[in-house]
């Protein structure tokens, strides 16, 4: 049986412009195992066009090819890819081998798209290299050997797969004589082993070699006449070669050797997207460290298991809405409230007994503390002596108040208040121990007390704090108690079972319709007006992502274009659509990947030094680096670059072989 057979086989080009141009005209003729087939002709004549068409480089044709008596035309797509890798070898006049791989890697790569071993692929090619006698430079690029060897490195990749048929498109044309001898004498030995070679040629003196001659002209067969009966020397059992699908391990490793062979401006690429990646991830992680600092200092100087309950939020809250909404009336009555709340003498500030029951019963709440304290407006002064300070805020002493927050002595007991480190300063040196005379009026009326100072304190870390006494609760209901007024607690301290129940009691506070502690809804702003800061800084950095995507489009199209002829080669030797999409997409991968990394490691070595100084000059770390960032830079940078790398691996995957091999 024929091996191949062409019914009536034409070929109709479109013209860019409109029209059409048929360089086939109906080609017939059957082709047995084992025939070394010359197809001569004129330049134009048809020749190229006949071999491509053989080889379903292009499948728009008319009549019918037979190829072991089945109709191409009838192939699916997947006995097409199989009828490129396992059927039919090519050879190119311009040997066509992929420059940045090595002699190895070309000849085993039709393996590689058919998913075979590394070891197999790599002992069959090396095999073959052996066979065309270059088996000492198998680890050569293309660069590094002549002309007859590239083609000789091109025989052995057309015979990789152990095919029945080679089409050879002018195999020594760009040959000299003495190596166009050795280059026939393979082919010529290709054929005795029963393949089929079908081998154009403008030279009679290598048709005169072959078998049987094709004369084509003007795209019809002009003459076809058998030389010389078929000798088929070595008839060995064909390999069967397992047909697979490349595998995405066998694309990320092409897409690396190419990478590698451009490394230059891969780098180049990488190095600018990973600006954006560092970019965004530095601002996330500044943001963070300057929020984290905030909090941490606002709330380092309380204690954390311990939540400020205040009922007075509703007079903040009515102030702030006045101020905003411009009503002058409600504003004025909610500056009178707000002065009640401050002072203590709301009717809507104090807690009742119930209150502090139901406070004291929430979840994780262990003790509920009664506090008071009230703003003086410049009414309260404590002397020592001759000496006189003013006191802002008298307040009693609570379970909020650390001891880390007590400077000098102890915490007061009965009788004994404890000052602030700066009136302590204005008193004289050395207060502890000392009885000072506090001064306050209470509801128009003047009272006064002599307190021993227990010890000075301060709320901050740098030691600055507002002018306040802090004094038992008893002992301040009973100075009330003077002025016959009862004093009602106007704040209750919640302390919880531990550090981390606090955060949920100060919830549980809030839905309850209280408020927390100034110093917290300071800290809320503030960290509130940081992130609001970090997401603009963060979107800002973002627009360079888009410059990178943009970057990495342009850098791929480029690629796509130069390896135009290389994805001519391997559609030819069975790449699908798919597989040339995997390596482009694969190296937007590889891209991404060492961008996002890159912009990580410098993102981190950032870190380091910035933290290096603000730890020397402010004891904080002003960069805080988190998993979570790193991973997203590097999740989003891959992305990113996959993204922009469809389009190039689109168009790469949809270019006509036939029009990609022609291209110079
Ligand atoms: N893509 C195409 N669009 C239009 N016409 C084409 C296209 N490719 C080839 N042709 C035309 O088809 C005819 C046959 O071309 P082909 O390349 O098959 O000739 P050839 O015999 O191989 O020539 P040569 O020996 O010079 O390589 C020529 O006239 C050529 O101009």
């Amino acid at each position: 049986m024929a091996v191949l057979e062409l019914k009536n086989v034409t070929k109709t080009y479109k013209l860019a412009g409109g029209g059409s141009f048929q360089a086939l005209k109906g080609i017939s003729a059957s082709f047995e195992a084992g025939e070394l087939v010359a197809i001569v002709g004129e330049s134009g004549s048809g020749k190229s066009t006949l071999m491509n068409t053989i080889g379903v480089l292009d499948s728009d044709f008319g009549g019918q090819i037979i190829y072991e008596g089945k109709n191409l035309a009838t192939y699916s797509k997947q006995e097409l890819v199989d009828y490129h890798k396992k059927s039919i070898g090519f050879i190119f006049q311009n040997f066509n081998l992929i420059p940045h791989l090595s002699l190895l890697d070309n000849v085993a790569m039709a393996m590689t798209l058919s998913n075979v071993d590394q070891k197999t692929r790599e002992a069959r090619a090396k095999e073959l290299l052996k066979q065309v006698g270059l088996e000492a430079h198998i680890y050569k690029k293309p660069d590094a050997i002549s002309g007859g060897q590239k083609q000789r490195v091109a025989i052995a990749r057309a015979l990789i797969n152990d095919p029945d048929m080679i089409i050879a498109d002018e195999p020594t044309g760009a040959l000299d004589a003495e190596t166009t001898d050795t280059v026939l004498e393979l082919i010529k030995d290709i054929a005795k082993s029963g393949k089929l070679v079908l081998m154009v040629t403008h030279s009679e003196r290598v048709a005169s070699h072959c078998s049987r001659v094709l004369r084509i002209d003007n795209g019809q067969l002009l003459e076809d006449f058998r030389q010389e009966e078929l000798v088929i020397e070595d008839s060995q059992n064909k390999e069967q070669v397992a047909v697979k699908n490349m595998s995405w391990y066998n694309a990320f490793r092409l897409a690396l050797l190419n990478m590698k062979a451009k490394f230059g401006r891969n780098a180049l690429v990488a190095v600018g997207s990973s600006i954006g990646i560092m970019s965004v991830v530095l601002m996330l992680s500044l943001g963070k460290g300057v929020t984290s600092y905030v909090k941490s200092t606002m709330n380092s100087y309380t204690n954390p298991k311990v939540t400020e309950v205040h009922k007075n939020g509703t007079s903040n809250q009515k102030q702030m809405a006045t101020q905003t909404n411009g009503n002058s009336a409600a504003q004025a009555q909610a500056n009178q409230d707000m002065l009640k709340a401050l002072t203590g003498t709301g009717n809507d500030s104090g807690f009742s007994q119930k209150e502090i029951k139901k406070l004291a019963s929430l979840k994780d709440v262990t003790k509920a503390q009664k506090g008071f304290s009230t703003i003086s407006l410049g009414t309260t002064t404590v002397k020592y002596k001759n000496k006189e300070a003013s006191i802002v805020q008298l307040q009693t002493m609570s379970s909020a108040v650390t001891d880390s927050n007590i400077r000098q002595g102890k915490r007061p007991g009965k009788n004994e208040i404890l000052i602030d480190a700066g009136t302590a300063d204005i008193l004289g040196k050395n207060m502890i121990g000392k009885k000072v005379t506090l001064h306050l009026t209470v509801d128009s009326k003047q009272i006064e007390k002599t307190f021993k100072v227990a010890g000075t304190y301060s709320l901050s870390a740098s030691g600055s704090s507002t002018a306040t006494i802090l004094a038992r609760y008893s002992d301040l209901a009973s100075l009330y108690k003077e002025t016959g007024t009862n004093l009602k607690p106007n704040v209750i301290y919640l302390t919880a079972k531990d550090k981390d129940a606090t955060s949920r009691v100060k919830d549980k506070v809030k839905d309850l319709g209280y408020s927390g502690s100034m110093q917290e809804a300071m800290t809320d702003m503030f960290s509130d007006m940081l992130t609001i800061i970090t997401d603009v800084l963060t979107g800002i950095a973002a627009i360079s992502l888009i410059v990178s995507a943009i970057m990495i489009l342009v850098v791929l199209n480029i690629s796509v274009v130069e390896r135009t002829k290389e994805i001519g080669v391997l559609k030819a030797l069975g790449a699908r659509r798919k597989d040339i999409r995997r390596i482009f997409v694969s190296e937007a991968f590889l891209i991404g990947l060492s961008a996002g990394a890159l912009g990580d490691l410098v993102t981190w070595i950032l870190s380091l030094i910035a933290n290096h100084f603000s730890q020397a000059m402010f004891e904080i770390n002003v960069v805080a680096i988190t998993p979570q960032y790193v991973i997203s830079g590097l999740v989003i940078s891959i992305l990113i670059s996959m993204l922009a790398g469809m389009m190039p691996a689109n168009r790469a995957s949809k270019l006509d072989p036939v029009d990609s091999l022609r291209k110079e």
